[in-house]
């Protein structure tokens, strides 16, 4: 029964396969409501095969995955209806490039809601200002920079007011300034709306400091979970090694899960 104490996202004993292929086994996670939480590990670890899980694009192959208490449903009716209440930024934005980026944020309300113009235009705004683009509304995604645009999508992620937000690599492609601003930006939304914010990413050093939980996903399983400082402060060889980008050590890089992966 979903309970207001549920976390946002609970994964139990879950198996993730793709095509038979076990990508990650053995998940025990709970991500607490209102939480900043980085999901971490090296390329090919299967960070985004996790979010699939949360999504419910990908079934698990055993286990439970509950968001805010409740199994994530299979049907496709359902699995719209709980997607209403999910925020995803993915990697590569997403932005219809024929669109501006006012168009783009109303996409989701279009699809969602029956708003009348003025409402919807004035929904959109707010969420532009949320971002800092109140003033790049009619632009064209090209017309935008990288940081931009990431902050565009972002604008479109949160446009129905989701309670949960996924960003998968948030950073990817953005230069050390971009990045803060992002981070920043998803700390914020996470603290002033009390936005639950899973982050996928591997730029470890940019990501940690602004989340209240890290976990690290490799070889095949979680292989930590707990508070950053204590995943800085960790000396377990494992977790040195992806924390310091060594290439030799307990994680096999170029051969994760027995098959070369990126
Ligand atoms: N749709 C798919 N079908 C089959 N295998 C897949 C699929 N998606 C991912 N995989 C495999 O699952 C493994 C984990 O991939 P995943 O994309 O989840 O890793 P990741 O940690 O997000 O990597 P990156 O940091 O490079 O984005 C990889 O070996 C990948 O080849």
């Amino acid at each position: 029964m979903p309970t207001p104490t549920s976390p946002a996202v609970r994964l139990s004993d879950v198996r993730l396969e793709y095509s038979g292929r076990t990508i990650l086994r053995g998940l025990d996670l709970a991500v607490p409501r209102g939480s900043m939480t980085a999901v971490l590990g090296p390329s090919g670890s299967g960070k985004s095969t996790l979010l699939a899980a949360i999504t419910g694009e990908l079934v698990p192959a055993q286990g439970t995955v509950e968001v805010f208490g409740q199994p994530v449903p299979r049907g496709a009716r359902a699995l719209l209806e709980m997607r209403k209440r999910l925020g995803v930024l993915l990697q590569g934005n997403g932005l219809l490039t024929d669109l501006t980026v006012a168009e783009n944020v109303a996409l989701p309300l279009r699809a969602h809601l029956r708003l009348a113009e003025p409402e919807l235009r004035a929904r959109v705004a707010a969420k532009l200002d949320a971002v800092g683009l109140g003033a790049a509304a009619d632009l064209f995604p090209r017309e935008l920079s990288g940081g931009m645009a990431r902050r565009a999508a972002l604008a479109r992620a949160i446009a129905l007011d989701p309670p949960l937000l996924l960003c998968d690599e948030p950073l990817t492609g953005l230069d050390p300034i971009a990045s803060g601003v992002v981070m920043a930006l998803l700390r914020q939304l996470n603290q002033s709306l009390g936005l639950t914010c899973i982050v996928v990413s591997h730029h470890v050093r940019e990501t940690l400091p602004v989340c209240d939980q890290a976990v690290v996903v490799a070889n095949g399983t979680l292989v930590f979970e707990g508070a950053p400082d204590v995943l800085q402060a960790s000396q377990d060889p494992l977790l040195r090694q992806f924390l310091d980008g060594a290439a030799h050590g307990p994680i096999a890089f170029d051969d994760v899960t027995g098959q070369r992966a990126a």
